[in-house]
């Protein structure tokens, strides 16, 4: 039985394209749940002028593809949504928040608390901030949250400002700030399956992992996000947050207790053990490719709103390597990229193969008749789990085979499971922290990525370097090729 969330959300950039796509849906569906019901209401505001009705209209379109559960479903759910035109920058104008906030919170009975979501251009989050303090929209009753989405930073010392900022009004509790990568089903699966099974943690280690991989392929280019992205590069748009925050759940240690802050304990510490590379290292581990014409595709440097000489690196691959106990000696490649073969999200752990091979053909030196063990987690599209394991091959004679089990969601379980804005905007509203990154978290990968991007703005790139819908520059292979190793998923294989 879902227990109502009672809340006024002030949203900025209700207008926009995330708020629009994602934000409303999100909404709709936990209104189609009980988690949102009589007690909340939605304050949207950008530069446009606009009425209620017309906003209330803007809502209905955006959750027009959603299946009602019930007559007039939509129509009762949009008659909680309010707007404000509102510019940012003007101080002067959060006075009209500040006083249509009020009334709706009495006329919905929120109980004072007060959700801000920010979903605009990074570049207001600090001002937004301030100015909710300063001209006094924040409630003495309820709660005050803030949602802030990505980017956090362009780097370090830009996030560290932004976050100084934030929180001159919010203390850390009360700041969420998303990485939708966190609301994945499979991502907040790795927790189950590493501290729910005793057979997979306990071998969960460098005695018995020989490498990790994470891959986060696109098969899409940057559509109609170049301006954005033609600034930001692969590093920063999927490296910083989504690579790390997989990364760091996959190598921290068990918390003391699965609630928010006994979590962000270990992935801090996760994150505080990542060798920060230098300068040579980082050119040595780190590997950057832009993707030319083919395949009927045209090269990223000549799509509309990006630089004809754009060194925009649009993939990257990586080594990284974790200074404690648990992971020394235990690479963990990571990729990413755009205009790749396909679209998935996996990760795959590569179990050290029996010290001893006794099926293997002692006349011959060349039989490896043994394949590693491979944990694989589908995250998309498909998810599950499924285990590389070694069998004999039916028949006569001896020679073993890998077979796969495997467990993968139905269609059904799929349908069930929240997306992700769904999942994290309910966990805002519960004030549950676990899938978001912690200010420590973002300082630490920060710290790791400016070393790349630092060296990467010096030297030129040879770009354009892979082909649309490979899975990625040869330099992705040679990364692991001169660690005698091989990407788990590759094409032609
Ligand atoms: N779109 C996406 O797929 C994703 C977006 N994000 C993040 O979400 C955030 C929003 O992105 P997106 O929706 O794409 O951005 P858009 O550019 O589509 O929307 C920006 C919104 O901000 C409003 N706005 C702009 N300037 C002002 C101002 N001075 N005062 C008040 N309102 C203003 C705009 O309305 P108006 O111009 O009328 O004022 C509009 O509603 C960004 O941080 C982005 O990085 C993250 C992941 C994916
Ligand atoms: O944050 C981002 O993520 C998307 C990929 O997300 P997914 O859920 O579709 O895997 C990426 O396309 C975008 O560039 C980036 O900003």
């Amino acid at each position: 039985m879902a227990t109502e969330n009672k809340a006024v959300i002030t949203l900025f950039g209700a207008t926009g394209d995330l708020a629009k796509r994602k934000l409303y849906t999100a909404l709709f569906k936990l209104y189609q749940k009980g988690y949102l019901a009589d007690h909340f209401a939605l304050l949207g505001t950008s530069r446009h002028e606009m009425s209620d009705e017309e906003f209330q209209k803007l809502v209905q379109d955006s959750i027009k593809d959603i299946e009602e559960t019930r007559n007039g479903e939509a129509a009762d759910f949009s008659k909680h949504f309010f707007y404000k035109a509102h510019d940012v920058t003007k101080p002067e104008h959060y006075t009209i928040l500040k006083d249509r906030i009020a009334e709706l919170d009495k006329q919905f009975g929120t109980d004072g608390n007060r959700l801000f979501y920010m979903s605009m251009a990074p570049q207001f989050f600090g001002t937004i901030a301030l100015n909710l303090k300063k001209q006094g929209l924040l409630s003495d009753d309820g709660f005050n949250r803030l949602v802030i989405e990505k980017p956090f930073g362009r780097d370090f010392d830009s996030a560290k400002k932004l976050n100084d900022e934030l929180s001159k009004t919010f203390d850390e509790d009360q700041i969420f700030r998303i990485d939708h990568y966190l609301g994945k089903e499979m991502v907040q699966n790795i927790q189950a399956l590493r501290f729910g099974n005793t057979i997979i943690e306990s071998l969960w280690n460098n005695r018995y992992i020989d490498n990790i991989q994470v891959t986060l392929s696109e098969k899409l280019g940057v559509e109609e996000r170049a301006g954005y992205y033609d600034n930001s590069g692969a590093l920063r748009d999927m490296v910083q947050n989504h690579i790390m925050q997989i990364v760091a759940q996959l190598a921290m240690e068990q918390p003391v207790s699965f609630t928010d802050t006994d979590v962000r304990v270990e992935k801090i510490k996760a994150l505080r053990s990542l060798r920060v590379y230098t300068p040579s290292e980082a050119a040595a581990n780190f590997v950057r490719g832009q993707y030319d014409a083919g395949n009927g595709t045209e090269a990223y440097r000549d799509a509309d709103g990006v630089d004809p000489e754009s060194g925009t690196e649009t993939f990257v691959a990586a080594k990284l390597l974790f200074d404690n106990y648990r992971w020394s000696g235990v690479p963990f490649y990571v990729r990413t990229g755009k205009k790749l073969a396909d679209k998935f999200t996996r990760i795959d752990v590569v179990f050290k193969k029996p010290l001893i091979d006794i099926f293997a053909d002692p006349r011959n030196e060349s039989d490896q008749s043994l394949n590693s063990n491979v944990l694989t987690i589908f995250v998309e599209p498909k998810s599950g789990f499924a285990m590389q394991l070694n069998a004999k091959r039916a028949g006569q004679g001896f020679t073993t085979q890998p077979v796969n089990l495997s467990y993968l969601q139905s269609d059904s379980d799929k349908k069930e499971a929240p997306e992700p804005y769904e999942r994290l905007f309910h966990d805002a509203l519960e004030g549950n922290h676990t899938n978001f990154a912690s200010w420590a978290e973002i300082a630490y990968a920060w710290k790791f990525v400016d070393v790349i991007r630092k060296l990467w703005d010096i030297e030129k790139p040879q770009f354009p370097n892979y082909t649309p819908g490979s899975m990625g520059p040869a330099a992705s292979d040679e990364l692991l090729a001169r660690d005698g190793r091989k990407w788990v998923y590759r094409l032609n294989h």
